[in-house]
Formats: C-alpha cells, sequence, structure tokens
C-alpha cells in the first residue's frame, strides 16, 4: 500500500526544513473482516518552525497520524522520518530515547504529577533522563507563560489555564525538534483555551519552536500556519493561514459529504469521493488521543 514516492525513499530524509516527514504511510488496526485502514497512504511534511494543525471528523485518523509520526505506534506500510532520521525500523530503546530527546508532548489530560510542584513539574522529564536544564532556555520559557510566581504551586492549587501551561512548559523545556499538542484546549475555559494557543504560537514565532496540533475547534486551528484536513485516513485537502470561518466552511464539507453519500460516519476505510488522493505537497500532520503519562515520562 505504500506509494512510488515511499518506495523511491531511502533511509534518510533531506531533514533541511523538514521536522517530520511520512511517505506512504498506512495503518490498518485488526486482520481479516475486521480490519481498520485508519491510515491509506500519507504523504506529509511537517515544516520546521511552523504551526501546524489537523482537523479532520472523528475517526479520521487524526490521533493514529500523530502517534505514527511521534513514534508511538507502530506502521502497517510506509515511512517515517524525524528529522533526518527514519523511525519506522528502529527498535524499542532507540525510538524511546529519539522520543525522549527530540519531542515534546501536550496532551488534553494535563499528565502532571500532583506531588511535584510546578518547576518538579516542568523539569521531570529532563530529570528522570539525567539532563540539565538549559537554564536559559527554561527561563525564557517559564518567563514567556508567565508561571514565575507560579513554581512552587502544586498542580491542585493552580487553574486549569496555569496547569495547562506547565505542560506546555514542560513539553517545551527540553527545546524539542517537535511538538505535539493533542487538543491542548479541550479541557480548558474560552479564555484559558485562547491563552495556552497564544503561547504555542509565540512557541513557534518567539522561540523557533514546531508545533503539531490535532483540535476539532475551527477557532483553535485559526491560530495555526497551515491546517491540513484529514478525511477516511487520508489527507484531503490543506489550507495555509486559515481563519476560523474559512476552516469551518471546510468542515462543513465533510458533512455534505457524508449526508451526500451513505449518510454514515465517517470511519476509516473508503476514500472521500471527490476529495485528493492522500498526498500532501505542504507540512505537517498528527493526531490525539488521551495520551498517556508515560508519554511524557519515557525512559531509557
Ligand atoms: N486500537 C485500535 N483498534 C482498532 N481500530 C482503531 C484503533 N485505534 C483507532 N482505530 C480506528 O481507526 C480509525 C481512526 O481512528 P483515530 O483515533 O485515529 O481517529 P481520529 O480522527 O483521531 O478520531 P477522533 O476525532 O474521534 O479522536 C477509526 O475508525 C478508529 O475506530
Amino acid at each position: 500500500m505504500s506509494t512510488p514516492a515511499a518506495e523511491h525513499a531511502v533511509g534518510r530524509a533531506e531533514a533541511d526544513g523538514i521536522a517530520a516527514r511520512a511517505r506512504g504511510l498506512t495503518k490498518a488496526y485488526g486482520s481479516g473482516e475486521t480490519t481498520v485502514l485508519a491510515l491509506d497512504s500519507v504523504d506529509v511534511d511537517i515544516m520546521r518552525g511552523r504551526f501546524t494543525a489537523v482537523m479532520g471528523p472523528s475517526g479520521s485518523g487524526k490521533s493514529t497520524l500523530m502517534h505514527c509520526l511521534a513514534g508511538l505506534d507502530t506502521v502497517s506500510a510506509g515511512q517515517v522520518w524525524l528529522g533526518d532520521t527514519e523511525i519506522t525500523g528502529l527498535k524499542d530503546r532507540e525510538l524511546t530515547r529519539l522520543r525522549r530527546d527530540r519531542i515534546g508532548f501536550m496532551f488534553q489530560s494535563f499528565n502532571l504529577i500532583p506531588t511535584l510542584n510546578a518547576a518538579e513539574n516542568i523539569t521531570l522529564p529532563m530529570d528522570i533522563a539525567g539532563q540539565r536544564p538549559d537554564q536559559k532556555w527554561l527561563d525564557q520559557v517559564i518567563d514567556t507563560l508567565g508561571l514565575r510566581d507560579r513554581l512552587k504551586h502544586r498542580p491542585a492549587q493552580l487553574s486549569g489555564g496555569q496547569q495547562q501551561r506547565v505542560a506546555c512548559a514542560r513539553a517545551l523545556a527540553s527545546r524539542p525538534e517537535l511538538i505535539f499538542a493533542d487538543e491542548p484546549t479541550g479541557n480548558l475555559d474560552s479564555r484559558a483555551g485562547l491563552e495556552v494557543l497564544g503561547f504555542l504560537r509565540e512557541a513557534v514565532d518567539d522561540l523557533g519552536q514546531t508545533v503539531v496540533m490535532v483540535t476539532h475547534d475551527p477557532g483553535a486551528a485559526a491560530h495555526s500556519d497551515l491546517v491540513l484536513f484529514l478525511g477516511d485516513g487520508r489527507i484531503v485537502d490543506e489550507m495555509e493561514r486559515p481563519t476560523a470561518e474559512a476552516v469551518l466552511e471546510r468542515m462543513k464539507r465533510f458533512d455534505t459529504i457524508r449526508v451526500t453519500f451513505d449518510g454514515g460516519g465517517a470511519g476509516a476505510g473508503g476514500a472521500i469521493p471527490g476529495e485528493g488522493s492522500g498526498a500532501s505537497s505542504g507540512s505537517g500532520a498528527m493526531a490525539p488521543d488521551g495520551g498517556s503519562g508515560d508519554v511524557t515520562l519515557d525512559k531509557d
């Protein structure tokens, strides 16, 4: 099920400007008649220093894409690179180390440790990995996120928005090449949600980070540079410099297609009639799930 691009690609991707890349990325769950094709030959490039949002109907493969790009899940076919390292085929131990060193995760459930204060939560993944934080960078992150006067507070003493900021700081602390954010505003009221989106935007604009965010919210997607639209396991569209209105309009087309053709769900398995082939010329990708603390706390 791989594409010609996947067949021709060898070991290393041209890393220049590209934080993550997939070619012919295919993921099937189950076997026989119960097989679900969650991703169907996806080609995608996530550009460095950009904020990419991933949208699509429920079941379109957003989480699966994120997990495969982040090396949290195996692929059925195709190749994935983080920078110039092909991660498909890496052994678990190598993958764990690579994730720990090069990726930051932000999940809807913040995964903060209740007994640790904010400062300790922020540096925990690095502490576990035996890495010393770059204090100058850490200070910059803490100040950018407005957490300076909250560092001694435990999660229960922080508001939801502040907790999410701590989770954001934790994802940024090791200066990862790539940050995956899964519905990072999902549990927040609109003001706190806007704050977090603003911080992710600043992480890209002011700190030069690369962010990929899965969201269902057109307003959140409007904070990105590029929106990738997934439909039935394929990238069917993309939008540069999105506005909430334009994203909403595009999302409505998924509903129209579903009603017109079968009235059913958008579960993976078939292509959306009249939509693209799944080959994206643009950047980025990935998706959600509830992610668990072990992701953040990867040990070698
Ligand atoms: N572990 C699994 N076993 C079997 N099928 C799965 C598994 N994980 C996902 N799927 C299926 O793969 C397809 C894509 O799922 P995925 O979670 O990636 O979609 P999504 O776009 O993130 O959905 P949502 O917006 O609802 O979170 C769905 O049809 C889903 O049912």
